[in-house]
Order: structure tokens, then sequence, then C-alpha cells
């Protein structure tokens, strides 16, 4: 994924009074000022997160009520209450489960058994695909079929696909787990969607569900706050007037960017990569749709010498862009002033730097006749899926990040890797017809089909089976012994997972006034009814 970039390519020449631009046609944002002001309520709810923390401690006869507690726990949105506490209980379960090898601990129940696979895969213990298939053996006859009475386990089947549900009906809940299973899922939308199945359940407990509604509230209230601070900060650099061509999408960037960490303690964090994503946005609409060859160039190197003051020589439109971006980075390296913490914004600067180039390196081959190879397109395409930065981004508002992890990170690791072929694969695949139309860069899909003489359907087929491939990277990368700590890990695992929601069908990116609406609207507009 290394980036160079010849910077003696182009005759310099931006007085062009009205060259030739693109333009995308962008949908304007559909929050207008919503979000600029927000109403704040407290509750206190401290008492019933106690009463939860008993629940969660208290002796139990069986091992799968308490699997089934922390499950609840985990899909209603509150396991970051109690994350010490489930770390505990699942510890002590793998560690009987290893030191076994009778399995009949883990019961009769085909839903239980999946249950403590999922449970325990997800806390990074490496349950091996082979440990379940021996207990799955149970279930299967002498023609390695699944036994007849099974077909009535639909519980269990629904957790063999990640998913813990029970009761009727069922059909919506099957959908939805086909559709966005737990693993790939935001907390925020999954814990919204889990209340109404919750309460259906003959084991719900009222003093859990009410606590997690009354959470989720809270939080909602303290997202809207930072996002009106934010939102101030948009409103105030006034991209949507002055740079009229580019994506309005702050709303949707601060929803992304909950996905990597929505919990208290991330507020500084989440500013910060919300700004890093928004001001990504602009950057790739200037090189993808705005920007002229000539511009672009200057452009580039003006981000590589990061002055304070823009470039004279740099178009108006730029030098606000670029004046906003060295804002940013001030604004950040003030948070970082900690002389301990300080060399993160290094590490954030060189990865801002780095996606600059991989644009302008995409640029280039708009001028191109032929669209590059496919090895020749991914060595510059996973780099400018923003990944890269985003991850390094976020590593920056973690209390506990090392040098050592900002290395390991810049060093391409498997999963960073992964998770950037998951982006670009899945993003080029809903997104490739439209910018062809405008006119944008080839995407993966020209790049594989003319290189392999394939049809675009093949070309999707070959992406999608890339995809899951990289997906099992990621997952693998997740198992104990993990490279980094897993906190880390769950960044870029984040990261994926909203890749797997925005660009699913669709670019719901760049028509997330259709697609994304209702999801921003349930997580950051309607409180959940207590
Ligand atoms: C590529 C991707 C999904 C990036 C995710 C992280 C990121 C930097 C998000 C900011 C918004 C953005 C550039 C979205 C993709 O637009 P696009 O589809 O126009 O991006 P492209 O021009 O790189 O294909």
């Amino acid at each position: 994924m290394s980036v160079q970039i010849p910077l003696s390519s182009f005759p310099i020449q931006v007085s062009q009074p009205n060259p030739e631009r693109r333009s995308a046609g962008f949908q304007p944002s559909i929050w207008g000022d919503h979000f600029l002001s927000y109403a704040s309520s407290h509750s206190s709810h401290g008492e019933l997160k106690e009463e939860v923390r008993r629940m969660l401690m208290a002796k139990v006869d069986e091992v799968s009520e308490k699997l089934q507690l922390i499950d609840a726990i985990q899909l209603l949105g509150i396991a970051y209450h109690f994350e010490s506490e489930i770390s505990k209980i699942l510890t002590d379960i793998n560690s009987s489960f290893n030191q076994s090898s009778d399995d009949s601990h883990m019961g009769n129940s085909l839903y239980i058994i999946s249950l403590t696979f999922r449970l325990l895969r997800n806390q990074g213990f490496r349950v091996s695909c082979g440990t379940l298939a021996d207990v799955f053996n149970k279930f299967k006859d002498s023609q390695g079929k699944f036994k007849e009475i099974l077909k009535g386990d639909i519980e269990g089947m629904l957790a063999c696909m990640r998913l813990h549900i029970s009761g009727s009906p069922l059909s919506a809940q099957i959908r939805h787990a086909l559709k966005q299973p737990i693993r790939k899922n935001i907390p925020r939308l999954q814990a919204r969607h889990y209340f109404t199945v919750y309460q259906e359940q003959a084991w719900c407990d009222g003093t859990l569900l009410y606590f997690a509604k009354l959470d989720f509230n809270l939080l909602q209230q303290m997202h809207q706050k930072e996002l009106s601070d934010i939102s101030k900060w948009w409103k105030e650099l006034d991209f949507p007037k002055k740079l009229p061509f580019a994506r309005d999408r702050l709303i949707e960037c601060y929803f992304w960017i909950l996905r990597v960490y929505f919990e208290p303690e991330y507020d500084l964090a989440r500013r910060i990569l919300t700004k890093v994503i928004a001001m990504t946005s602009v950057m790739d609409d200037i090189y993808d749709v705005y920007g002229t060859p000539e511009e672009l160039e200057l452009f580039t190197e003006a981000i590589e010498r990061w002055d304070e003051a823009p470039a004279e020589e740099l178009p108006e439109y730029m030098k606000i862009y670029y004046k906003a971006q060295i804002d940013v980075y001030s604004e950040i390296e003030e948070n970082m002033a900690n002389e301990e913490i300080s060399y993160r914004v290094y590490y954030a600067k060189e990865a801002m730097k780095k996606q600059a180039r991989a644009y302008f390196l995409e640029s280039k081959w708009l001028q191109k006749d032929e669209p590059p190879t496919m090895e020749e397109y991914l060595s510059i395409a996973l780099v400018s899926s923003g990944y890269p930065l985003l991850a390094t981004t976020s590593f920056i508002g973690m209390g506990n990040a090392n040098r050592e992890l900002f290395d390991w990170l810049c060093g391409e690791p498997k999963v960073l890797t992964a998770s950037t072929v998951v982006c670009r694969l899945m993003d080029d695949m809903v997104s490739h017809k439209l910018e062809q139309k405008r006119g944008h860069v080839a995407s993966a899909v020209e790049c594989y089909m003319k290189q392999h003489g394939v049809t675009e359907e093949e070309t999707k087929q070959e992406f999608r089976r890339r995809v899951v491939q990289a997906w099992k990277h990621i997952n693998e990368e997740c198992l104990r012994p993990t490279p980094v700590p897993l906190p880390f890990l769950t960044l870029i695992l984040n990261l994926t997972r909203v890749i797997d929601v925005v660009y699913k069908e669709e670019d719901g990116y760049t028509h997330a006034p259709t697609v994304l609406k209702d999801f921003v609207s349930s997580v950051l507009i309607h409180p959940v009814p207590l």
C-alpha cells in the first residue's frame, strides 16, 4: 500500500479563467440546522446499573442462564458498563470448556451451543470450528444430515447465524438476521431493534430492559450535544455555500464514527475523527469531481509541505479547504499538547498526506484511456479507501495508545489491509455505474473486467468472494493471541462493519438522504419510548 508520488509530472498552469469542470450534482444534506441545538435532560440510572451488575454476578444453576443474560446485555447495547464482569465470566466458561473433553456441560440445545460459540469467539477466544463441528455431530443422523427434530429448533438455527432470538413472529427476525447479522451491525441500531425483540421473550427482565432504554436515551442526548458542537464548526466553515460541488454529509460522518466508538469516554475521539472524515469527504470531491489536474498537483504539494498558510498560487476554493484542514489538525495538536502523547499528531498528519497522495495518483488515471491493472489500481485504491487514515486517527483518541501501536499500523497489518479490501470493493461494486457516468477514474469493477475479459456479474462474484475472505482474515486476527490489544483491533473491525451497513446494496453515503435517513433518525433523533 505504499504510495510514492512523482511530483514532477505536469507543466503548472492554474490561471485559466473558466476551466472545464465536471459536476456530480450531489443531493444536499437533508438535516439543515436540526442538530445545531439540542434539548438535554437528566435521569439517574446508577441504581438500575448496580442492579444489573448484581444480576450478572449472581450465582446460577446453569451456565446457559448466564450466557443468555450476557447475550441480552450485549444486544441491548449496555455491555460497555460491565466489560470486566463479562470478560471474567466468559474467561471462566472458556477455561472450563478447554479443561473438559466431555462436552455434556454444553447441554443438548443447538441454541445454547451456538450461543456459547458466538459469545466466546466474540471475546477473542479461539473456540475452534473443529470443536464446534464435534458438538454439532450430535445433531446429525447417520447420513450426516441434521436430525428431523432440529427443524423445530429455529432459535438454535438463528443462533448459528449469529443471532439469538426466540418466540414469534420469527420471520421478520430471520430476515433481519440474514440482512444484518450481529457481527456486522451497528450497536446503537442493533440495540433499538433488540428492544422490541427482547420484550417479547419469555425470559425478558423488566429491569434490564428499562435500564437499557434509559441508557440508550441518555447516550443519545450526549451524542446530540456533541453533534450540536460539531455542527457549529461545520456551519462556520460554510462549505455547502463556499464549496457547493462537494457532498454535505456531516451528520452521516458522525453516524459513521459513532460506530467506531459510541461510549461516553470517547467524546473527544469522536469529535476529532468526525472532523477528519468530514474533511476527507470534501477532499475526495476536490480530487474526484472539481479540481483540474494542475490545481490538484499544487494542492497535493501544499498538503505535503503542510505550511501554516495556504500557498498563494492555490485557487480560492482550495485555500478555503486548506485553511480548514490546517485548523482541524491544530485543534488536534492542542488536544494532544501533553508531551507524552504529542507524538501522535505526527502519525495523524502523515496519514492525511498519504491520503492526498493516493487521491492525486488516482486522479491521474482519469487522463488515461486505459484503466490500470487490478494490481496497480489496488496499490493506490486501498489507501484512498481512507481506512488507513481513519484507523490511524481513531488510535489517537485512545488513552492507552503508544508509539508501537502506530508503527504497527503503518506497517500495513493484515487486519487493516483486509478492512481496506472490504471498504474498497464494496464501495466500488455499488458506486461504479454512476461514477463512470459522470466521469470518474476507473473503479475496481472496470479494472478487473478489462484485465480478465469477464462480465460485470462475474467480476462482482469474484469481489464478493474476496470480501468474504477478507472478513475471515479480520475475524482470525481478532482471536487470541492478538497482534495488539483487542480494543485497537476492535476499532478496525468497527470501521469495517460500517461498510456492511452503508454500502451493502447501494452507495448509502452519497445517497444518504434516502438510504441512511431512517438509521440516523433512530439513533440520533428519536428517543426510545420508556
Ligand atoms: C471509499 C470509502 C467507502 C471510504 C470510507 C472512508 C471515508 C474517507 C469516508 C469519507 C467519505 C467518502 C470519501 C466516502 C466514499 O466516497 P466515494 O465512493 O466517492 O469514494 P472514492 O472516490 O474513493 O471511490
